[in-house]
């Protein structure tokens, strides 16, 4: 152990060995907060305190297993296996699961997710003949959310009037109706939805002292990481258990806290000491992580924040490049900008695609990025957006499963009572649905016992439901002896989803294919990986849990060599050699949403934070004048964020005069293939170095773009539809030809055979090696090479 402490400095050790009492840590980014707390684990274990009486929390279940293999690396596998540690929402859904009963719940209980709880809430608004452009579905879940995760129960909301009258004067009267039939069918299909999994482990702990007792003394040691991003009702958990020992340990960064859209209060981390006796705190100052540039640099933004605890952050690294800024014409302008400077590194610095990473503020922003990186032939892997385990198909699979688990689940039986077809119509649906509200049973329950009820479906359509049910109760048969993998292999051909989606020929049904194979590989490797578990058995019970409490920053199996793409959000706690934050523009980092109060703005701020910090040795800003959004083209100025650094920790590097005058650039400028001029695959590369720099005007870029007078949407018009118009960036029709060799990213490289339609319509014949497909331009994803 020794060996290890000495891998920290003064300021780190002391927190680490302080293993008694409640203490904090607050640091800024990079200055090893997380390296503690591991670091804390394994010298706790090796002072001889039992690994079961230790409580890690963490923000993804990434970062847990990264901590738990450091701490097998130091005090060894076995016993770092008795840690308990993940994120809240794991460690909790596993003490609910052992608790269930005591709160009315089958230790079975399905988590529904976000889909889930958006198609029960549509289907409820629906019933509730209200009008669905005032009850917007995504609107009322997110209020939802937020009572909850304010300890807000639906008995509590009916008590408060100011609630309702915020609710009515919203326009939206029922919301509390809605909160009520929302709770009430979630606890008949034996579901929890995400922010249950906090307010019931509350209800838990409060209502139950033994249980509460019981969890007190299991959890001697608690810690948290990100402790600035907990909500109220993680910091009622962590405060329950550990009123008893009160040997807590947080840490975390007030600077780095960018989770108050989703209920995270800062004050937890600025109230800590007031909430405990005796807190002992650390700080620590010296980064480790990035360049001098770039920690003077994210220090000079910082502090233009008015609500923050004063924090000293340096380091002893290089200086390091200047901090690139890189103005672009358009967005995918930007896009070839970033994967031609990261070509060129790789090239330049003997690096590798993970050695990078894409930050933006907005998913949407990714797709012009990936087209440039997709002709440069760069790998890259995004990160959140639709996780695997959302697309269609892979959720039909799971949804047959989770019935196998928990046939009251109501979401996933809806999905499937009727997919493959098999001749239950909508209306026999709806009837179920009905009478399982009059019967207070499941729907399962209801069509188990269709003859005992007064539900009206002619004899074909009862022989039709009956089936189903055999159906599921032989999948549970089968359950209690296969394993996840021979079960879902099971499953998916008899229940007739192979065959329905090998029925459709097209791409997008191969691709179906081979994302539910796909699927079967991962619960292969589930199953080997469990048998190395003490207790596990690779049960499909265990594999949903697993599913359900995924989130896509865990699914890195197949991560490789590939260059990360990711919000900043889920950017948190990570570190990359060199990261690009692009689209910093205003209004759309800062959010447009976000400026219309100052906290707002200090929120944005703080994220423009976390994203510079998270380079350790270049980081590069780039925005563009005019940016596709929404379908249009619009002007926009460069973002506050840039201007707020120091000037000296930054080069700017925006040769748009330049770039005016060459006819050839100016004519790049949508990205398209030009098949009459040998295709420039460095014109997005050509680094002006003009003999002056020219300086970065602060504040006026609107003008600086004036003066040059940004092309209007007018003259920029392609002939074809433009990228953003059509979805993918590529050909306009006045490029393709027969005869042409094209590439596209899954059929590899084809030869045009025949040409149809026009304009957005046109469509290509190509022979392809895999045969001849016939493809919207619009759509393909298709580069001329010849
Ligand atoms: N004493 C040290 N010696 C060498 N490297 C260190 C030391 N402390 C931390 N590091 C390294 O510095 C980097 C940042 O550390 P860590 O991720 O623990 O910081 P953090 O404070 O948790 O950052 P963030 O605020 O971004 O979560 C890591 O690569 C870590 O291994
Ligand atoms: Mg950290």
């Amino acid at each position: 152990m020794e060996k290890y402490l000495s891998q920290l400095n003064d300021a780190q050790l002391a927190p680490t060995i302080q293993i008694d009492g409640p203490m904090i840590v607050i640091a800024g980014a990079g200055s090893g907060k997380t390296r503690v707390l591991t670091f804390r684990i394994a010298y706790m274990m090796s002072k001889g305190i039992d690994p079961f009486n230790i409580l890690a929390l963490t923000f993804t279940n990434k970062a847990a297993r990264e901590m738990k293999e450091r701490i097998a690396s130091i005090v060894g596998a076995s016993e770092a296996k008795n840690l308990w540690m993940g994120t809240f929402h794991s460690v909790f859904a596993k003490i609910l699961r052992i608790e269930a009963d005591r709160l009315g719940y089958p230790s079975n209980f399905t988590i529904y997710d976000t889909q889930d709880s958006d198609r029960l809430i549509r289907d409820i608004i629906k019933e509730m003949n209200l009008d669905k452009d005032i009850y917007k579905y995504k609107q009322v879940r997110s209020r939802i959310s937020s009572y909850k995760n304010s300890l807000i129960t639906v008995r509590a909301y009916f008590q408060n009037p100011e609630l309702i009258e915020a609710d009515t004067m919203a326009r939206r009267p029922k919301m509390g109706e809605i909160y009520k039939a929302y709770v009430e069918r979630c606890f008949k299909a034996g579901a929890m939805d995400f922010d249950d999994l906090l307010l019931k482990t509350n209800e838990l702990l409060t209502r139950f002292p033994e249980v509460l007792a019981k969890y007190q003394n299991r959890f001697k040691y608690i810690l948290v990481d990100e402790y600035q991003d907990t909500n109220h009702s993680q910091y009622l958990i962590v405060r329950a258990l550990s009123d008893k020992f009160q040997n807590i340990c947080v840490v975390g960064d007030d600077a780095q806290s960018i989770y108050a859209f989703r209920g995270a209060n800062i004050n937890n981390i600025l109230n800590f000491q007031k909430d405990y006796l005796d807190v002992k705190v650390f700080r620590l100052e010296q980064n480790y992580r990035s360049t001098k540039n770039i920690v003077n640099a994210a220090n000079s933004v910082i502090d233009k924040n008015q609500t923050k605890l004063d924090k000293v952050v340096w380091t002893a690294n290089d200086d390091g490049g200047k901090i690139v800024v890189h103005r672009s014409l358009t967005d995918a302008d930007e896009g070839r900008y970033v994967a031609s400077t990261i070509f060129d590194n790789k090239m330049n610095h003997q690096l590798q695609n993970s050695d990078f990473a894409i930050l933006y503020r907005t998913n949407a922003q990714s797709r012009s990025i990936e087209d440039a990186l997709r002709k440069r032939d760069i790998p890259y892997r995004i990160y959140g957006g639709l996780s695997f385990y959302q697309r269609k198909e892979i959720k039909d699979v799971l949804s047959y499963l989770r019935l196998i688990i928990n046939p009251k689940d109501e979401e996933a039986l809806k999905r499937v009572i009727n997919f493959p077809p098999r001749g239950i119509g909508q209306t026999t649906v709806d009837r179920l649905m009905v009478a399982a509200n009059g019967y207070n049973r499941s729907i399962f329950e209801v069509m188990k016992n269709i003859d005992k009820t007064d539900v009206k479906v002619n004899s074909g359509t009862k022989r039709k439901l009956l089936d189903f049910v055999t159906l599921i109760e032989s999948f549970q048969v089968m359950n209690q002896t296969a394993d996840v993998f021979e079960l879902a292999e099971y499953v998916t051909k008899t229940s007739g989803l192979i065959r329905e989606f090998n029925k459709d020929g097209t791409p997008e049904g191969v691709t179906r294919m081979e994302n539910i194979e796909e699927l079967l590989n991962g619960m292969k490797d589930f199953v080997e990986g469990q048998r190395e578990i003490a207790d596990a058995t690779g049960s499909l019970a265990e594999f949903l849990e697993d599913v359900a409490l995924s989130t896509d920053m865990d699914n890195d199996k197949d991560d490789g060599n590939k260059v990360a793409l990711m919000t900043i959000h889920l950017a948190k706690g990570l570190e990359f050699p060199y990261v690009y934050i692009v689209g910093l523009e205003e209004d759309l980092f800062p959010s447009a949403m976000s400026m219309n109060t100052r906290s707002e703005l200090e929120e944005e701020r703080r994220l423009f934070y976390v994203a510079l910090t998270r380079a350790e040795k270049q980081a590069y800003l780039t925005y563009a004048l005019s940016r596709y959004r929404w379908g249009k083209l619009v002007d926009s100025e460069p973002s506050r964020f840039i201007e707020e650094i120091d000037e000296e920790y930054l080069e700017i590097e925006t040769p748009i005069e330049e770039r005016r005058i060459n006819p050839m650039l100016s004519a790049d400028i949508f990205g398209d293939v030009m098949p009459d001029q040998p295709r420039r695959t460095d014109a997005n590369n050509v680094r002006f170095k003009p003999a002056k720099r020219p300086k970065f005007q602060k504040g006026t870029t609107k003008k600086a773009a004036e003066k040059y007078q940004a092309p209007t949407p007018k003259n920029l018009k392609p002939v074809g539809k433009s990228n953003a118009e059509t979805g993918s960036a590529n050909l306009f029709d006045n490029n393709i030809a027969v005869g042409n060799t094209v590439k596209h990213n899954r059929f590899g490289t084809g030869e045009i055979i025949k040409i149809e339609g026009t304009g957005p319509d046109t469509k290509a014949e190509i022979k392809f090696q895999v045969g001849v497909k016939k493809l919207l331009l619009r759509f393909a994803k298709l580069e001329v090479v010849g």
